[in-house]
């Protein structure tokens, strides 16, 4: 049984379809994170797992538990915001005790229980000091902490770590998962940062237009995009048309490659993607390769991308600087990774 359960879930705001017909089921102890660009649908489908809007159609399931119709503070959810939600005049301990103290539990308890969550957030020394006398990351962590101490059922953030730089993201997004895992909480954190959410996630549930278009593991998603939008968003920036040859040879413009396996009708157009990593370059026009000509690099630090007009458009190749020695308007030859190919559905 899955520990959370979205069936068929649609809302609408003013006659705006802004989740349309969603499913997805959540094990117990998993990490799922909802990716998408912004106004997709992310915060709507979290606030309408914790009762928080009313949902037009479907059911939330909770722990085998129909809670459509449970007000929030009856469904064991617990919630994590981009902004800080701290009582500003209470102290740590006493904000991370709030919830245990509304659920009577009786006081030498709720000090052992907030000992251990604000230990496990690693603010073990910080028991008396008020908000506004810590730091960003830390009053994240303390709301981290307020929101696992009861034990809930589901723990659901929202861009927790949004205005946090992107060092002191990178060790919260560590910790998070350590801490959910040690707990086994089931958690849903919404970004629209793919890097957090490759990082971060059991599985990512890429959404759009208020649709999951592909919830898979993190690693899935990131090599296998299951179509156009997917491989967009997760960074492919080489989307073109090809045609099947065969099961096994794929022409891109008068360019014939040998792929490991094409699902698809000898004959027929489809879609394909590269990453630019996945693509290199030499001088010179070779026979059997896509020519090309540079048309702009940008230094990258460790990397540098060109742009290289081709008779397909243009192609994005990133390689290593150390071997990067084209000069815009060179004539090169384009290699895609065979192996790297991905063909997308419509
Ligand atoms: N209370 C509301 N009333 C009317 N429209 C709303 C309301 N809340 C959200 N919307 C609309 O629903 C759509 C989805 O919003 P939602 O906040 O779920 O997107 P999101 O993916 O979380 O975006 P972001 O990353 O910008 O937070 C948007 O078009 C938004 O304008």
């Amino acid at each position: 049984m899955p520990a959370l359960d979205i069936q068929s879930v649609s809302k609408s705001y003013n006659h705006l379809l802004v989740l349309d017909h969603v499913s997805a089921q959540i094990d117990k102890g998993e990490l799922v994170t909802l990716l998408g660009p912004s106004g997709c649908g992310k915060t709507t489908l979290l606030r309408s797992i914790a009762g928080l809007a009313d949902i037009d159609e479907g059911r939330v399931i909770l722990d085998g538990r129909d809670v459509t119709k449970v007000p929030i503070h009856k469904r064991g959810i617990a919630m994590v915001f981009q902004s800080h939600a701290l009582f500003p005049h209470m102290s740590v301990a006493d904000n991370v005790a709030f919830g245990l103290k509304m659920q009577g539990v009786a006081k030498a308890e709720r000090e052992e229980r907030v000992k251990r969550a604000l230990s496990l957030v690693r603010l073990d020394d910080y028991l008396a000091r008020m908000p506004h006398e810590l730091s960003g990351g830390q009053q994240q962590r303390v709301a981290i902490a307020r929101a696992v101490v009861t034990n809930p059922t589901a723990l659901l953030l929202d861009e927790p770590f949004g205005a946090l730089d992107r060092k002191l993201r990178e060790t919260l997004q560590v910790e998070l998962r350590r801490l959910t895992k040690e707990l086994g909480i089931t958690a849903i954190f919404v970004t629209h940062d793919q890097e957090e959410a490759v990082v971060l996630s059991d599985r990512v549930a890429v959404m759009n237009a208020g649709i999951i278009q592909q919830i898979a593991p993190a690693c899935d998603v990131y090599e296998n995009p299951a179509n156009e939008f997917v491989a967009n968003f997760m960074g492919f920036q080489n989307i073109f048309d090809a045609e099947a040859r065969s099961a096994q040879q794929l022409a891109i413009g008068d360019t014939v490659i040998a792929v490991e396996k094409i699902e698809a009708q000898p004959g027929s157009k489809v879609r394909m993607a590269i990453r630019a990593e996945r693509v290199s370059l030499a001088s010179g026009h070779r026979e059997g390769a896509m020519p090309g000509q540079i048309s702009s690099s940008v230094y990258q630090g460790e990397q540098t991308s060109y742009v290289v007009d081709t008779a397909t458009g243009p192609v994005t190749a990133r390689i290593p600087t150390t071997d990067a020695r084209f000069a815009v308007g060179e004539a090169v030859s384009v290699d895609l990774d065979p192996a790297a190919i991905r063909i997308l559905a419509h």
